[in-house]
């Protein structure tokens, strides 16, 4: 099992406070997004879900490193939505259905605004901004600045994280290849195009030795990835590839990651309720068991 090796420096500054970061996941309707997120921190594929917007936390551990990772789970895109999402992510997953040509489409329209995130991120070497940002569990100051939150007292002082974030793409529904109907070199075009990982990969068929294959690597490799920009040298200690696939080199699907290792106890839900609001979710998160997923299982489409 591959960890991200923070340096034993850093890791004496970060005390034992929790890293953080946020992913938020996008793409058009039906493409998966709630399916991946599931799969994600439950390993389980359940067939219906709810189309509501919804926060989702889950510790996982890097290194030793407790990093809470949030996934938000966003309805829609529009740009409105993805202006207010970008002011948040540490992260970002886009999602199509390789066997639903318009959701590729879609991604591809919004083309511009995605590419200017990546734009932002800071070039291969370069370690953030340069500035310090206040974390506890991960949340830049310059994120919660924009998303209108204050810095909590008390909290510890390390290096900014990127001001852009790390984009994956994703085509889900590999399992329906037969319907396929986005070629893999397009998916890799688009990636390419918003300097992202990419990689394919099933919701529904993930099966892999313990947890969730592809999917488990892909999240787990792109959260690293967020966190890459708090190390004081490009991949420094990082015990196999990190998810810096697709234009960059290698691909995530290529078993890049290893994959960091998932408690499965601990997944909170935050309540639906975002629209309107500027961060601050904490104040209604709520820990609920994972069984908040078991629903009816629908295995084909
Ligand atoms: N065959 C197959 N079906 C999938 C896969 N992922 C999701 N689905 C199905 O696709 C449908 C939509 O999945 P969701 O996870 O709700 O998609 P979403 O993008 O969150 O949808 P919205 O909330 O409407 O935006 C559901 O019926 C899922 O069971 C997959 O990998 N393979």
């Amino acid at each position: 099992m591959a960890y991200l090796r923070l340096p034993s420096t850093m890791l004496s500054s970060l005390g034992r406070s929790r890293l953080e970061v946020n992913i938020a996941v996008l793409g058009a309707d039906n493409v998966g997004k709630s399916a991946l997120t599931v799969r994600f921190l439950t390993g389980r594929f359940i067939g219906e879900y709810g189309d509501k917007e919804s926060i989702y936390s889950h510790s996982i551990i890097i290194d030793g490193q407790e990093v809470c990772v949030n996934i938000w789970d966003s309805p829609s895109l529009h740009d409105q939505d993805l202006e207010r999402l970008l002011g948040w992510a540490d992260a970002l997953l886009l999602v199509y259905s390789i066997c639903e040509r318009d959701t590729f489409a879609t991604l591809c329209s919004h083309r511009s605004l995605l590419r200017q995130a990546a734009r932002r991120r800071p070039p291969p070497g370069s370690r953030g901004d340069g500035g310090c940002c206040w974390r506890r569990g991960g949340r830049s100051r310059e994120h919660r600045r924009r998303a209108g939150s204050l810095p909590q007292p008390g909290v510890t002082q390390v290096p900014a994280l990127a001001p852009a974030p790390p984009l994956l793409l994703v085509g889900n529904k590999l399992d329906l290849e037969h319907r396929r109907t986005v070629a893999s070199w397009e998916g890799r075009a688009l990636a390419l195009a918003l300097d992202a990982s990419f990689v394919e990969v099933s919701a529904a068929d993930d099966y892999d030795a313990g947890v969730a294959g592809g999917v488990h690597r892909a999240l787990g490799a792109l959260a690293r990835d967020a966190l890459l920009p708090l190390l004081p040298s490009p991949c420094t200690g990082v015990d196999g590839v990190h998810a810096d696939g697709g234009a960059r080199g290698s691909s995530v699907s290529g078993g890049a990651a290893g994959g960091a290792s998932v408690t499965n106890d601990g997944v909170a839900f935050v309540h639906p309720a975002l629209h309107g609001r500027k961060g601050g979710f904490r104040g209604i998160v709520r820990s609920v068991s994972a069984v908040v997923f078991g629903r009816k299982r629908i295995h084909s489409l």
